[in-house]
């Protein structure tokens, strides 16, 4: 998977294997317009979105269960170019309290930690906030096909697909576009791992 991210009023590029973007985008105020777009939501309150993360991912790859980190205002606005894929979520390790005090993390496989997935459909938005993005682990599988169940949280919303579909997916672009907060940026910039 080929990653490129766009902070700084997308000037500030990371991580770098090449754009795989089209700078173009960037330079004629593509980009822009749908972060201008994406704030008239007012998902960052009064905010403009200055931050794109750009994954690429061919058929078969996809992105480890994991939390983004607290670098991010607590809400995540992804768009999906080309291909769908399917999002899944996952619950957190849970730990418990030992009777010496000490905290112990109770083991579980990430399938039985497995809750539900979202269809991001081609030119679709998703917004993901608080909990699901804060608690919850995000992943995606790596497989070329995705069969459509009652587990995909959307379905009814989607246009494209029903329950019992086999979705086959090609090669997905995903914005990742999100607000972060100037001092948090510094970090970011000098290559903090999140
Ligand atoms: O490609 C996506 O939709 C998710 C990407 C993601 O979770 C990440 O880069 O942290
Ligand atoms: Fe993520």
């Amino acid at each position: 998977m080929k990653k490129n991210t766009f902070g700084d009023r997308f000037t500030q590029h990371q991580n770098q294997s090449g754009p795989i973007c089209p700078t173009d985008a960037f330079r004629t105020g593509w980009l822009e317009t749908y972060c201008e777009k994406i704030a008239e939501l007012k998902v960052f309150e009064d905010k403009v979105p200055n931050h794109v993360l750009v994954n690429e991912y061919e058929a078969g790859q996809g992105i480890m269960p994991h939390v983004d980190g607290s670098l991010y205002y607590p809400t995540v606005t992804t768009i999906s170019l080309r291909s769908h894929t399917l999002l899944d979520f996952y619950k957190p390790l849970q730990s418990s309290e030992s009777g010496d005090g000490t905290s112990q993390i109770h083991s579980t496989s990430l399938e039985e930690r497995y809750m539900q997935s979202l269809l991001l459909e081609p030119r679709s938005l998703v917004i993901v906030r608080d909990d699901m993005y804060k608690v919850y682990l995000h992943g995606i599988a790596e497989c070329k096909s995705d069969i459509m169940t009652d587990k995909v949280a959307n379905i009814d919303l989607c246009e494209t697909a029903n329950i019992g579909d086999n979705l086959k997916r090609t090669t997905r672009v995903s914005l990742t576009i999100r607000y972060v907060p100037k001092i948090l940026k510094a970090k970011l910039m000098f290559g903090k791992k999140r």
